[in-house]
């Protein structure tokens, strides 16, 4: 059964914009009247806050110097939460206009004594190009998730696992006691020292796995690596060039977007520390058709309310891709989730088939599920 998304089914009036951090998509200004009431009515609100406080001030000194503190509390949230969007910062996120009125959350700004830093109850594992960062910004929108929005590469970076598990703690969002944080790194799924590092960090930890047809995915970890070469202005060689030996004419298992595809090698390697029940796989083409329906699926994995509904997400025709509708603002992807792919030889994609067929059996078996990828 599929979700009933809003009708709205449209592109976007963009304009390019550059600020302080980076490109930005922007609304074009189109009514400057409408965005002064915003702010006059952003700023009467703010007035009588700070108004509020004052008369709870007043009784006693000591519950003067605490409001004190809430009140410049208070004025920082204000201009912090006006002026930056947090996660721009990676670079994997364009906003389609120009407001930043971000939930707050887990109150990341103004401290609330009941949020604190904690080390995440859940991992995106990987798999690298099948949907990683759609996954973690669309379960981001639950309100009892917290997410850290850059890859922390702590499990499979000596050095950064080196500093140690406080170290790793700090970089996590605050949260309330009741919200999961989550992180995601797709180098954790194919690293071998990650798994006995997680299972070391907590037993318990939750791992989410999005995986995508192996193909497919080695095409986009290809297109990904052929786009960063480009940019530096490095030669790189087609992807049939590079896939198969041309001595034997057979697929080269050890190229690494191939290497990375080959799913249930991976996955044996999880399994020897946590049990299947503890990880939930993410069918990555279901998340791209039909998003609100595989998020279903990983909230009751994680044990919380379904509040992620069709009305958080519309089409953009433009990207080809589902979208995110926030309370004043919308947000896709960037431009580097969802490129074109290029035109793979009809002999190449007969040879990686048959090299993926029986892998991908093994897969099905170890997890009891059937992609119909072949
Ligand atoms: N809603 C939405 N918008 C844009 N892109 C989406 C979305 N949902 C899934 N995808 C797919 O995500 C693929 C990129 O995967 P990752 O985010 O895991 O890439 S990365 O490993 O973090 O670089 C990317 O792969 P390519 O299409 O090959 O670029 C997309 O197909």
């Amino acid at each position: 059964m599929s979700t009933n998304y809003p009708a709205i089914i449209d592109d976007d009036p963009e304009v390019i914009t550059r600020t302080r951090r980076g490109v930005e998509r922007q609304a074009p200004q189109c009514c400057p009247q409408l965005t002064r009431f915003r702010l006059m009515a952003a700023l009467g609100i703010s007035m009588a806050t700070i108004a509020l406080l004052l008369l709870q001030c007043l009784p006693s000194p000591s519950r003067y110097a605490l409001c004190c503190r809430d009140l410049a509390a208070l004025n920082r949230a204000i201009v912090v939460k006006t002026i930056e969007p947090s996660d721009v910062e990676n670079g994997d996120v364009i906003y389609v206009d120009a407001e930043y009125s971000e939930r707050n959350k887990g109150g990341d700004r103004v401290h609330n004594k009941r949020t604190k830093r904690r080390l995440p109850q859940c991992i995106i594992i990987g798999v690298r190009k099948a949907g990683t960062r759609a996954l973690l910004q669309f379960l981001d929108l639950h309100p009892a998730i917290a997410a850290q929005k850059q890859e922390m590469h702590f499990f499979d970076d000596d050095e950064h696992y080196a500093r140690g598990l406080a170290w790793y703690r700090k970089r996590m969002p605050r949260t309330r006691p009741e919200q999961v944080t989550i992180e995601k790194t797709p180098a954790y799924f194919v690293e071998s020292a990650v798994p006995e590092r997680v299972r070391d960090m907590d037993r318990s930890t939750k791992l989410l796995l999005i995986l995508r047809d192996p193909i497919e995915r080695a095409i986009s970890d290809y297109v990904q690596i052929h786009s960063t070469k480009s940019a530096m202005g490095k030669y790189h060689e087609s992807f049939d060039e590079l896939v198969i030996d041309p001595d034997t004419g057979q697929v080269d298992a050890d190229y690494r977007p191939i290497e990375r595809s080959v799913y249930h090698k991976h996955l044996s390697r999880w399994l020897e520390y946590f049990s299947l029940s503890q990880l939930h796989i993410v069918n990555g083409e279901n998340l791209i058709r039909d998003p609100v329906a595989e998020l279903r699926k990983v909230e009751t994995f994680l044990g919380l309310d379904h509040r992620i509904s069709a009305e958080s997400f519309y089409y953009n025709k433009t990207k080809g891709f589902y979208c995110m509708r926030l309370q004043r603002r919308q947000k896709c992807l960037s431009p580097s989730k969802g490129r074109r792919h290029p035109d793979i030889s009809p002999t190449t994609m007969k040879v990686l088939r048959e090299f993926f067929r029986p892998l991908n059996s093994k897969l099905y078996d170890m997890i009891g599920v059937n992609f119909g990828w072949n």
